[in-house]
């Protein structure tokens, strides 16, 4: 159960956006959906919520193919957002519940609940175009999520935000889930990614190029990071061997190395130049993952 693609295909005339895509979300996950500018991801989204017919393959919600009938169970954020501009808040709010079956007196709940949430309960009233790019996000993750869908498919929703904004939408989007719903969503932000999910995918001109647990693409990489906090400077030590890459940080370095073992090296090294603040190995970042799985699919 849960959602599954199986060899999905999506061809745009001779050019394959989408290329033989499988991907299973377990019910009550968090999955997040990496890969490049152009690599598929809304094209894929639009394939699982009926919006693009697939040339090849098949998606299923808890077993059945997604259609009008199972649509109130689902809720999805565009990439190109769809609020409409001149309609108010509230009324617009209200409205979409209702497309999705929510009765009218429990969606004006929800809107005022949300809205209270978002810390913007005086927007009621107000059009979507009157709202900050940022505020229309609150809206747009409303709308996505106030029908209460088990099927949660967001494109991009941090995107735009300011730090705080994202702190808001991240912890509404996490209680979602702990009330049992099924989160997929896009970025481009490896870090809200790592924060948020247990499992992902990344893809790369329509194909899957990496999936599974965050843990485990983190364990088989087989790289780790050494940071050193330290007064002095820390740039000659990038010639010990086995140290792959070099960061200077405004309070020291940290290395990329691909033996665990080399980091008593630089314990070693580092120790002989002065006083050490601070020394820690670290597992790789996903966006290292990415930019190394990407940058070898390309060379
Ligand atoms: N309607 C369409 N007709 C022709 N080509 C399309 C169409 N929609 C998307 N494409 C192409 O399919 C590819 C995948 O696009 P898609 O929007 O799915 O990527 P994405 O991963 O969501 O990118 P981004 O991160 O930039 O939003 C791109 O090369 C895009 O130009």
């Amino acid at each position: 159960m849960g959602l599954k693609v199986e060899n999905a295909t999506k061809k745009f005339g001779d050019f394959t956006a989408v290329d033989n895509l499988s991907l299973v979300v377990e019910r009550g996950q968090m999955y997040g959906f990496l890969g490049a500018n152009g690599a598929g991801k809304t094209t894929t989204f639009r394939m699982i919520l009926g919006l693009l017919n697939q040339t090849h393959g098949t998606v299923t919600w808890n077993g059945k193919p997604i259609t009008y009938a199972n649509s109130p169970e689902i809720g999805y954020l565009p990439e190109e957002r769809g609020l409409y501009p001149k309609m108010r808040v509230e009324e617009q709010l209200v409205y979409l519940a209702q497309l999705r079956k929510m009765p009218v007196a429990e969606a004006k709940r929800e809107v005022h609940k949300w809205l209270e949430r978002f810390e913007v309960p005086h927007y009621a009233s107000k059009k979507v175009e009157e709202l900050s790019k940022g505020n229309q996000q609150k809206i747009q993750l409303i709308a996505s999520l106030i029908h209460k869908p088990s099927l949660l498919i967001l494109d991009e929703p941090f995107s735009g935000l300011d730090p705080v904004n994202v702190g808001m939408l991240k912890s509404a989007i996490l209680d979602f889930q702990k009330q049992g719903a099924t989160i997929v969503f896009s970025s481009h932000r490896m870090d809200h990614v790592e924060e948020l999910c247990d499992d992902m995918s990344i893809l790369d001109r329509g194909k899957v190029i990496l999936s599974g647990s965050i843990r485990d693409a983190k364990r088989s990489f087989g790289k780790h990071n050494v940071r050193i906090k330290m007064d002095q400077d820390l740039t000659g030590l990038k010639e010990i061997a086995g140290v792959e890459a070099f960061t200077k940080t405004h309070d020291g370095a940290v290395f990329r190395i691909g033996n665990e073992s080399i980091a008593q090296t630089l314990l070693a090294a580092s120790m002989k130049l002065g006083d050490l603040r601070h020394f820690s190995i670290e597992e790789p970042t996903l966006e290292e993952i990415f930019v190394a799985k990407v940058g070898k699919a390309h060379a």
